[in-house]
């Protein structure tokens, strides 16, 4: 096993409340590293922190040899780290293939390719793909947030969340299109929809109370009544689907 970023202790406040109290997140290369936990357990802080949004007050978040923790979250998303956060800001009024060419500003021979790529990996764009943003459907609309953030090939995709609203068929469609990206690239994967998870996610980190409390391979997690009970509350015979 090959860790890509190392996220060590890490503690950060937001205004005057203590949030991250002992993160620690080790991602693994080419694999499918998921956070889980419940509500307000810290996932999307510790997504936001690793990306500089947000000032660690100690701890490390280390890719290979770099520390990123005195990075700027520009200075950090140009290490090759993607972001999509929860809630995604779109241009409204541009249409899907005008909001994917403003996430590669250096035009090149290869902006064809990658834009037909986007295509293949979310076929439910593809209809859509010459409409203006604002008029997409929920779950279209989190797959161009999606292909907008894949499309510059980031080494490392940090994404918040992605089936948030969708109906069961496009959580589904989401889980596809990152089972494709796990031989192309390394993903963090905050999700609280059990099923898409435990679907996809190679290795889990399991958040409580801004600490990690459990880190291991996602099918162990996944096939332990007690482990499910202990950490995230689940019942083993009525987990598939449920959310935390
Ligand atoms: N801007 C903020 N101001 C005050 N508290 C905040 C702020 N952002 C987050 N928090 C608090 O920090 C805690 C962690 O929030 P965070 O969004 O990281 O949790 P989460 O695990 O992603 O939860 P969810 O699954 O509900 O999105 C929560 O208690 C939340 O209320």
């Amino acid at each position: 096993m090959e860790a890509l970023l190392e996220v060590k202790d890490l503690y950060a406040n937001i205004g005057q409340f203590s949030i991250l109290q002992g993160v620690s997140l080790s991602v693994q290369k080419n694999a499918i590293n998921v956070i889980l936990g419940r509500n307000g357990a810290g996932k999307s802080t510790t997504l936001r922190t690793i990306m500089g949004y947000v000032r660690p007050l100690k701890g490390t978040i280390q890719l290979d040899s770099t520390n990123l923790s005195n990075l700027t979250t520009y200075q950090i998303a140009r290490k090759g780290i993607g972001y999509m956060p929860e809630d995604a800001n779109i241009f409204a009024n541009l249409t899907v293939e005008e909001n994917l060419l403003i996430s590669m500003p250096n035009r090149e021979a290869r902006t064809a390719k990658r834009l037909s790529d986007m295509r293949d990996l979310f076929p439910d764009l593809t209809v859509a793909w010459n409409r203006q943003a604002g008029t997409l459907s929920g779950g279209q609309r989190q797959m161009m947030a999606l292909a907008s953030v894949l499309v510059s090939q980031p080494n490392l995709v940090l994404i918040d969340e992605p089936s948030k609203g969708l109906s069961p068929l496009l959580v589904e469609r989401i889980g596809d299109a990152l089972v494709q990206l796990r031989t192309e690239t390394t993903i963090v994967l905050v999700e609280q929809n059990f099923f898409l998870a435990k679907r996809t996610g190679d290795y889990v980190t399991v958040l409580d109370d801004g600490q990690t409390v459990y880190t291991g391979d996602m099918q162990a997690l996944a096939s332990s009544e007690d482990l499910l009970q202990h950490y995230l509350g689940l019942q083993l015979q009525t987990k598939d689907g449920m959310g935390l």
